[in-house]
């Protein structure tokens, strides 16, 4: 059943309640790349990713994927989860050990349905990188690949959504980066959207496009990742980890380094291996930005960017403010200075001023 044309892709409207818990959601998303689901153990990341599928029924509810209404319990429309086009991919693989991979993934044919056609399997099986694997059985395959595995069934039934639920929590750390490629490369290319449960911030801030921020069943904030990183007054721009992530494009690389191209300015890096034109994902921690008033000259540090002072928080470290900065682009800064610098300068809403950036980390691997 088809709706007006939406704003955004997905409408998620839910309102459930257990015996000692309460989801409370009402959000937009976007249509495509990576929302994360991000939140504390508890706050209701996975039951959000549930009523979404449709494992679970809220109450009172209304979820609207690309136009589709599939769920709208003030008209008692509920479709069951073998009804709505999506691909699901939980922490276990899940696949059939008595089947091949190409057993699995034939699998995911099937349910494709008629749908099949529009279906292009070799630019799946590329995509994810496993075209060599079809002959194994999922015992003999890494955890990695057989999450791979498992994601291009689920691409294979041809689904309007992706849900995956912490898809990296049982792999250890060389597993873990080993697929995070893949999974950046499912975000930059296809077609359909991405909802993403996670608690692990360094996977959502290399991941993420837009975060879902849960707090015991209440969404605290939804919106763009830049936006959600940049709000001084939500408890994780506090941590020791609080900073911004950055889309650029490498511009060309020279004398050992490389520069980055944003809308926000060019960042200097030590030199990368990707070619110009490559898109990357960098990320600026609040600890490692220091303020001038003027353009130091006399100074080792590369990146230095205009700003102006949007506002400012005091930490709960003793002695700490966070400054929240706007770049000539619009896009947010964040510097931790403290409250004697702050006030030495005359740190206050609307001053103009230089950040200079200390280390730029790159999120996105080599290749
Ligand atoms: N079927 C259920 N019946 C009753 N309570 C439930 C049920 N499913 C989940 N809960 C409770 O709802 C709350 C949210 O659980 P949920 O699994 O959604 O959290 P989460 O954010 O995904 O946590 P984690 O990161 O630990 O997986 C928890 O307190 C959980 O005990």
């Amino acid at each position: 059943m088809r709706d007006t044309a939406p704003e955004s892709a997905i409408l998620a409207r839910f309102h459930l309640v257990y015996r000692s818990f309460a989801l409370d959601m009402d959000v937009s998303l976007p249509g495509r790349g990576v929302t994360a689901f991000f939140g504390p153990s508890g706050s209701g990341k996975t039951t959000a990713l549930r009523c979404v599928a449709g494992l679970v029924r809220a109450q009172s509810g209304r979820l609207q994927v690309a136009g589709d209404v599939w769920q709208d319990e003030s008209n008692h429309v509920f479709l069951p989860t073998y009804r709505r086009p999506l691909g699901m991919v939980f922490q276990d693989a899940g696949l059939f050990p008595h089947l091949t991979v190409f057993g699995n993934l034939r699998y995911g044919m099937k349910r494709a349905g008629a749908a099949r056609n529009s279906i292009d399997p070799d630019a799946i099986l590329t995509l994810l990188g496993i075209g060599d694997l079809l002959g194994r059985y999922p015992r003999h395959l890494s955890g990695g690949e057989r999450q791979r595995v498992a994601i291009a069934r689920a691409l294979l039934t041809d689904p309007r959504l992706l849900l995956l639920d912490e898809p990296l929590a049982a792999l250890d750390v060389k597993r873990k980066l080993e697929i995070l490629p893949y999974l950046e490369r499912l975000r930059d290319e296809l077609d359909i959207p991405i909802l993403y449960v996670s608690h692990s911030p360094d996977e959502v801030a290399r991941l993420a496009d837009h975060i879902v921020l849960l707090e015991a069943g209440r969404v605290v904030a939804s919106g763009a990742i830049s936006d959600v990183l940049t709000r001084i007054d939500l408890p994780f721009a506090f941590s020791d980890e609080a900073g911004v992530v950055f889309d650029v494009v490498v511009a060309e690389s020279a004398d050992g380094l490389t520069r980055l191209a944003s809308t926000a300015g060019d960042l200097i890096v030590a030199h990368r291996l990707e070619p110009p034109g490559r898109r990357l994902r960098c990320q600026i921690h609040a600890r490692d930005v220091s303020l001038t008033l003027s353009r130091h000259h006399d100074t080792t540090i590369l990146n230095i960017l205009p700003a102006s002072v949007s506002d400012f928080a005091r930490t709960p470290v003793d002695g700490h403010v966070l400054v929240r900065l706007t770049l000539k682009d619009g896009s947010g800064l964040l510097a931790r200075i403290t409250e004697r610098s702050r006030q030495e300068l005359g740190v206050v809403e609307g001053r103009a001023l230089w950040a200079q950036v200390k280390a730029v980390a790159l999120l996105s691997a080599e290749r």
